[in-house]
């Protein structure tokens, strides 16, 4: 992807604004890498403990919902405490704030799910009645529509720490996004690789978006030259069903598409957000698609066959989580 006749943007010093989980600060310094590499930049990072830290009791979805996660970055962006910030895409609320934008989408990590068990290979060798640990109403709905035997339980916190209950003794097995165990060398814990339509990924996953201010068009420039074609266009497609659909992080919504270069093809699916035993709703649409406009398209009408297939009913029970948690 280095475009090795672009004029290098000139020097510059860029700061951060980062979480400070080790996912979080890998991920930071993995721009921080591709930026010094790349322009000779220098770059420091300004790590920051969020809202969505700091709540670990309950789900997200109950607490105010992803949002948590990117506030006190975009805070520092807007006081020029930092230039930029670092997200992992799934995190990212599907419409920013004003004056806010996604310079780029780097190139995706492994996009599945991952079942991690010390003593059990696969979903299908787990004993009935087994506990799986995961508080995304996502990958509830999809577990149940395939082993509706298995008991749910909470699993919050951040990769180590849910790691470390799964080790202690609190569940069976636990599901976790391939990506973040990957980045942080633990892909060794994967039992089970999910594949892509048999437990369909959140819209983003695997992917890092870069969030700047408006207003730089400089910096713009040299990181839209840092992204990957492939995985914008795909990311387009997912967050616009889930745009689509309310962009709620209260919706057990799942939305993955893969361009091989010419198609783009969607795979989605919607649970019901308060029965997980209602039938899981499902559409595929494909087309072939070029541009971010025709990958959006594409995905309003991967949210239009899920309306189409009863959606709306299930949109309806959606409990809104308050727009700030505790206040
Ligand atoms: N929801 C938290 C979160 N945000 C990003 C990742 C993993 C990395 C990624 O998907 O980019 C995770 C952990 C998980 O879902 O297991």
């Amino acid at each position: 992807m280095s475009l090795p006749d672009s004029p290098a943007p000139a020097a510059r010093a860029l700061r951060i604004a980062t979480r400070e989980s080790r996912l979080a600060l890998w991920q930071a310094e993995h721009v921080q890498r591709l930026l010094a590499g790349r322009y000779g930049w220098q770059v420091d990072l300004l790590g920051m403990t969020t809202r969505g830290d700091q709540i670990l009791d309950r789900a997200l979805s109950k607490v105010g919902g992803k949002g948590l996660f990117v506030k006190e970055l975009e805070l520092a962006l807007e006081e020029g405490r930092a230039q930029l910030a670092v997200h992992s895409l799934k995190d990212v609320p599907m419409e920013l704030p004003d004056g806010f934008v996604l310079a780029a989408v780097l190139e995706r990590e492994d996009p599945r799910d991952a079942l991690v068990s010390p003593r059990h290979g696969s979903l299908e060798a787990l004993p009935p009645g087994a506990v799986v640990g995961t508080s995304s109403l996502r990958r509830v709905v999809q577990l149940l529509h395939r082993r509706p035997d298995l008991r749910i339980e909470p699993l919050r916190g951040n990769l180590d720490t849910r790691l470390r209950k799964l080790d202690e003794g609190a569940y069976d097995a636990i599901v976790l996004a391939a990506a973040g165990l990957k980045r942080l060398g633990l892909a060794q814990r994967i039992a089970q690789h999910f594949a892509p339509d048999e437990m369909i990924p959140c819209a983003g996953q695997g992917a890092l978006g870069l969030e700047v201010r408006q207003g730089d068009p400089a910096l713009d420039a040299a990181l839209a030259a840092l992204a990957h074609a492939p995985t914008a266009l795909a990311v387009e497609a997912e967050r616009a069903v889930s745009r689509a659909l309310g962009g709620s992080c209260s919706l057990p919504l799942a939305a993955h598409a893969v361009w091989d270069g010419s198609r783009l093809c969607v795979d989605a699916a919607l649970g019901h957000p308060q029965q997980p035993q209602s039938p899981l709703l499902r559409t595929r649409v494909d087309a072939v698609v070029e541009t971010p406009e025709a990958a959006r398209a594409l995905g309003l009408q991967a949210a239009q066959a899920l309306r189409a297939a009863g959606a709306d009913g299930y949109l309806a029970a959606v409990v809104e989580a308050p727009a700030e948690a505790g206040s």
